[in-house]
């Protein structure tokens, strides 16, 4: 049974915490100690207020869902103290010397970034990228402008360019267009949109290459207590963990 180590106690945190399957939650940590104890209630695991003492315990992963800024700040110490890491705040290695000196870490220490699909789909296959041309990628995401902090009352672009510069403006927003460039290897445009008629997190992902074309549109439901969060990011997280010590590998 794989054990985890919960950095990061909100809204996924919470769904993480409460459907352990195939998984157990060994420990807790979140800037706000109210949060992780609000977890170690539902799930028994303790709750620590200092890193140190939380990445020191017995666990096999550390699974991050807090923020671009906690990876940038505590991804290197979970390598250091030899454990696996799993990163849903991928955004934050759209800095591609972070990315490197983590990934060189990861190498130092014999241990693996785990990257979730997330909120969308088809991240398995755009890997392809890697190794066959890909010509273009662009993201149109529409969400509540609620979910944006933005209020207007019609159909409004957020933002237009590319996922590096979108992920500065929007960190809690558009993680999906870091983990889309990463799997690509490709530069990829975003379009962010707020429309205060949808209530869901809409990602149009459309991509040519040599394999041909691909259109997908993942329509989600907003998660109970984030509405910028997709449930499906708690949902992929959870099979991540479900299938990490299957014999049976599926997808590429
Ligand atoms: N890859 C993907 O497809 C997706 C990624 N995400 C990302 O996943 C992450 C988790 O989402 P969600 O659970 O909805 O977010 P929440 O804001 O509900 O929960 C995050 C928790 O982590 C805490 N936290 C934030 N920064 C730090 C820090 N530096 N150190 C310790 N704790 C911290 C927060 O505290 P506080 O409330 O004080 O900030 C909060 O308790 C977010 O970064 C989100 O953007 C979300 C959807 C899809
Ligand atoms: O949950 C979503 O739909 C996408 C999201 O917030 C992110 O990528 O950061």
């Amino acid at each position: 049974m794989v054990r985890i180590g919960l950095l990061g106690c909100g809204n996924v945190g919470k769904i993480i915490a409460t459907h352990q399957d195939g998984f157990t939650v060994e420990a807790l940590f979140d800037r706000l100690p109210d949060h992780a104890e609000d977890l170690a209630r539902i799930c028994g695991a303790p709750a620590y207020s200092d890193f140190q003492e939380f990445i020191s315990q017995d666990f096999d992963i550390c699974v991050e869902a807090a923020s671009v800024l906690a990876v940038r700040e505590y991804a290197p110490k979970v390598l250091e103290n030899n454990k696996n890491i799993l990163i849903l705040s991928v955004g934050a290695l759209s800095d591609t010397y972070f990315r490197k000196s983590l990934l060189d870490k990861a190498r130092e220490h014999g241990r693996k970034i785990h990257i979730p699909s997330g909120a969308i789909m088809g991240l398995d296959n755009l890997k392809v990228g890697q190794i066959s041309k890909i010509d273009s990628v662009l993201l149109r995401t529409t969400k509540s402008p609620e979910s944006l902090n933005m209020q207007v009352t019609e159909r409004t672009l957020a933002f237009r360019g590319k996922a590096n510069e979108c992920i500065k403006q929007f960190p809690k927003n558009i993680n999906v267009s870091v983990a889309i460039a990463i799997a690509t290897g490709c530069d990829v445009d975003v379009e962010l949109w707020a429309d205060p008629e949808v209530d869901r997190n809409i990602h149009d992902i459309f991509v040519t290459g040599e394999f041909g074309e691909a259109n997908i549109r993942v329509i989600n439901h907003p998660s109970p207590d984030n509405p910028a969060t997709s449930y499906l990011a708690a949902l992929s997280v959870l099979s991540l963990l479900k299938n990490l010590d299957n014999p049976l590998v599926i997808g590429s």
